[in-house]
């Protein structure tokens, strides 16, 4: 019989219970008890959903207070030095690394003052989910420190749920981890040998508990990887098995196409594979062919990383051919990742209309599928399979003849796009001569990224306007008073180029999906992007236009109160396709070119209501590259740079175009294709010099981020002095421009006051002491 499996389902609650509990937390006000209770709420329910559902392999440990390598990263020890020194307990130390401590003193407890930055924080593959960086150094001792994986998987025994426990796998680990500042020499593949006992001591200890598989995640087998990491797998896994005999291990890959690294894999020991197919079929028969005798096979067929409804037709055919070649008994019907990529429950979805619902297929619906789909294959009669396939076929077919999907203007606009589109009309240097007569910027001009905090009352007010609580007219009124309020304030700590603050925003992509026809948007598709904070990606079903101009209105309003430039700032064509869910009936360069049209109408719109300075955010550009080198990841830079510049090429040389880029390691080559004027990029975590020198012979002008917004702890002035200067040691003056790493919305009105008015006077510091 072919089983179903689930490899990890969303730990952030049907109606985000995590969120409101780890934030409480953080606030203080309410008990590591009490976080830790709501917790194991959120596991029950899951692991009941999942049961009840019929799923055969349910997971435990895929829930997490942060991220599930920071997980590991304590469970293992590797807690650098900087964070032991306070005594903190377990849970304020995985908080401490994910996202950084300042406590004042408390003179009369004697309890000294803390102030630690954050583990730097990335892009989890091609995700918009980001998980904190295993940081390591010489001086890192592994050793098990508590018992996570296996207190969760005696808790689902305890409620009856057997479940196979989930690892990120050792070399995954390391590979995805980096050297600290005080041991850039370190390889951490080399750490390999010191860290496999203790994953061995771990699964031991799930083998005592009774766990009779586990599953570990091997994804960066879908990477390029050196030979040196290939070439560890094979011993690795030998000791594993050796070490743990009994306990069958999983070895799950996701996301891509392990062929080129199909031979570190090959003979491994383990009781099964498990292969994504749903983004690589093309490599079924291939890696079909590695299994021996009584290994299993994991099908990855219903995709854990977007909103679709399975079709069951095709994956029935797929899953059959995994039974004809190896046997029912060894295949094993699974989603292709993680479900923490997808939202919860679609029946939470009370204002999409009855034909896009019929579109979707969220977490607990795709339990559902992995079950009809394994059932099928069982020969099962069962009246509700044979409706949920009926209906199935039914929704293949709406979809294929649905009216909402196809524009023909818009395809017709696409087609006609030609390559003068994409370029302006002088080079950087022209446009450059003829901005700096217009802006008359001093040396380090200060800037920040665009958003400001998003209070309370931003959002109940939001939420009231949403609601037709309050109207069209007070809505406005109260945004233009936050517009104000963060003007006003700019200009008086003296920021150069200021921004309006996005308070009319609640999400940068979702914000512009709202307004864009071929959109649709849900009210309660969250999806964890990192730590507490969740996005609810809209979802483009079918050609994208625009009906009337989106931001323009904000803008202008915020130019008309101050004489100082205010940037305009929108989202750039591939963060909104990459923060969206996609459509899985069109390639994505042709979504990314029909948003690139409503980009560049936006843009111009902008120029001529008389917004000279206007940021494309891309956020996102290097999330969308191919995880492999060659002709997609080719293809992939060029159309996705001309997305950028068609977006922003119909203004004069004498508008300014900002871009930024964030969470995600830097791609100077990408960046310098989209001949940005300005670009601002995070920085403050990266400790690395090789991020200056790169941007050295790139003419136009870059703001390295100079302090970290995901955390609340406020840099002083020397701090920003000494950023400053060291970046200065090899950087050229005349480019350099003085700002954040990113916007300010999660932050609190109080921490960004401070951190920015030290940054501007650091930044006047270094205009006194250039101007000597
Ligand atoms: C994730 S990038 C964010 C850019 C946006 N303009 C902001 O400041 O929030
Ligand atoms: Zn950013």
């Amino acid at each position: 019989m072919v089983a179903s499996s689930v490899l990890g389902f969303p730990r952030i609650g049907a109606k985000r219970e995590l969120k409101k509990a780890t934030e409480s937390y953080w606030a203080g006000k309410i008990t590591s008890e009490e976080l830790f209770e709501i917790g194991s709420k959120i596991r029950t329910e899951n692991w009941k959903l999942q049961k009840d559902a019929g799923v055969d392999i349910i997971a435990s440990n895929d829930f997490s207070f942060y991220d599930q390598v920071l997980d590991l990263s304590l469970l293992f020890n590797v807690i650098p030095d900087r964070y032991t020194k306070y005594g903190l307990s377990p849970i304020d130390t995985l908080f401490a690394m994910g996202r950084g401590l300042q406590k004042p003193a408390d003179e009369a407890k004697g309890i000294k003052a803390i102030d630690v930055t954050a583990l730097e924080m990335v892009k989890w593959f091609d995700s918009n989910y980001h998980y904190v960086r295993p940081t390591f150094s010489h001086s890192t001792e592994f050793k098990l420190n508590g018992s996570k994986p296996v207190d969760e998987f005696l808790e689902a025994k305890k409620l009856g749920v057997e479940t196979r426990p989930v690892l990120l796998g050792p070399i995954s680990y390391l590979f995805l981890g980096k050297a600290d500042k005080d041991s850039l020499d370190l390889d951490p593949i080399s750490l390999l040998e010191k860290l496999l006992p203790v994953y061995i001591e771990v699964l031991n200890k799930l083998k005592e508990a009774g766990a009779k598989s586990v599953q570990l995640d091997e994804p960066v087998l879908v990477f390029d990887l050196p030979q040196n990491v290939q070439d560890a797998y094979q011993g690795a896994y030998e000791k594993l098995a050796k070490g743990v005999a009994g306990l069958d291990i999983v070895l799950t890959t996701y996301f891509g196409d392990v062929r080129p690294n199909l031979k570190a894999i090959a003979n491994l020991p383990v009781s099964g594979f498990h292969f994504d197919f749903t983004r690589c079929p093309e490599q079924f028969d291939e890696v079909v062919a590695i299994l021996k005798d009584s290994q299993k096979l994991s099908v990855g067929i219903v995709d854990g990383r977007n909103v679709w409804k399975n079709k069951f037709g095709a994956s029935l055919k797929l899953i059959q051919s995994a039974v004809d070649k190896v046997g029912s008994d060894r295949v094993i019907v699974a989603t292709s990742s993680s479900l923490l990529h997808t939202p919860v429950d679609l029946d939470n979805e009370t204002s999409l209309s009855e034909e896009i619902k019929g579109f979707f297929s969220f977490a607990k619906q795709k339990l559902s599928e992995v079950v009809t789909l394994s059932a099928k294959i069982n020969g099962s009669t069962d009246a509700a399979i044979t409706k949920a396939l009926e209906e199935n076929a039914a929704y293949v077919e709406a979809r294929n003849t649905s009216k909402i999907i196809n524009n023909p203007e818009v395809q017709k606009r696409v087609a006609a796009i030609d390559s003068n589109m994409g370029k302006r009309q002088n080079a950087f240097p022209a446009r450059w001569n003829k901005q700096k007569a217009i802006f008359k910027f001093p040396l380090f001009p200060t800037t920040t990224i665009g958003s400001f905090p998003q209070t309370k009352e931003i959002r109940i007010n939001r939420n009231k306007f949403q609601r037709g609580k309050i109207s069209a007219e007070e809505y406005e009124k109260f945004i233009n008073e936050e517009i104000e309020r963060v003007i006003r304030f700019q200009e008086e700590i003296d920021l150069d180029v200021l921004v309006h603050g996005e308070p009319e925003r609640n999400d940068m992509t979702a914000y512009f999906g709202e307004q864009i026809n071929g959109y649709a948007f849900t009210t309660n598709g969250w999806v964890q992007s990192y730590g507490s904070r969740y996005v609810r990606p809209p979802v483009i079903v079918g050609d994208l236009s625009r009906p009337k101009p989106m931001s323009v209105k904000e803008s202008v309003y915020a130019q008309s109160i101050t004489t100082k430039h205010v940037k305009g700032m929108l989202t750039g064509p591939i963060t909104m396709l990459r923060w969206s869910f996609p459509r899985d009936d069109l390639d994505q360069k042709t979504q990314a070119y029909q948003l690139s049209l409503v980009l560049r109408d936006e843009v111009n719109d902008l120029e001529a209501a008389g917004i000279k300075i206007i940021q494309v955010d891309e956020p996102a550009l290097r999330e969308g590259l191919p995880l492999r080198a060659g002709a997609e990841r080719n293809a992939y830079y060029d159309w996705a740079a001309e997305s950028f510049r068609i977006s922003t090429s119909g203004v004069a040389d004498e508008t300014q175009i900002h871009s930024h880029f964030c969470y995600s390691d830097l791609d100077p080559n990408h960046i310098k294709a989209l001949d940005a004027d300005v670009v601002s990029i995070e920085y403050s975590k990266k400790d690395d010099p090789s991020y200056i020198s790169e941007f050295k012979d790139y003419p136009n002008h870059v703001g390295l981020g100079l302090f970290d917004i995901h955390s609340p702890r406020i840099p002083s002035k020397e701090e920003f002095i000494e950023k400053m200067g060291k970046i200065l040691e090899t950087y050229d003056a005349a480019k350099f421009w003085v700002n954040p790493d990113c916007g300010l919305k999660t932050r609190g009105w109080e921490e960004t006051k401070l951190s920015l008015s030290h940054m501007v006077e650091a930044a006047k510091y270094f205009r006194g002491k250039y101007a000597k």
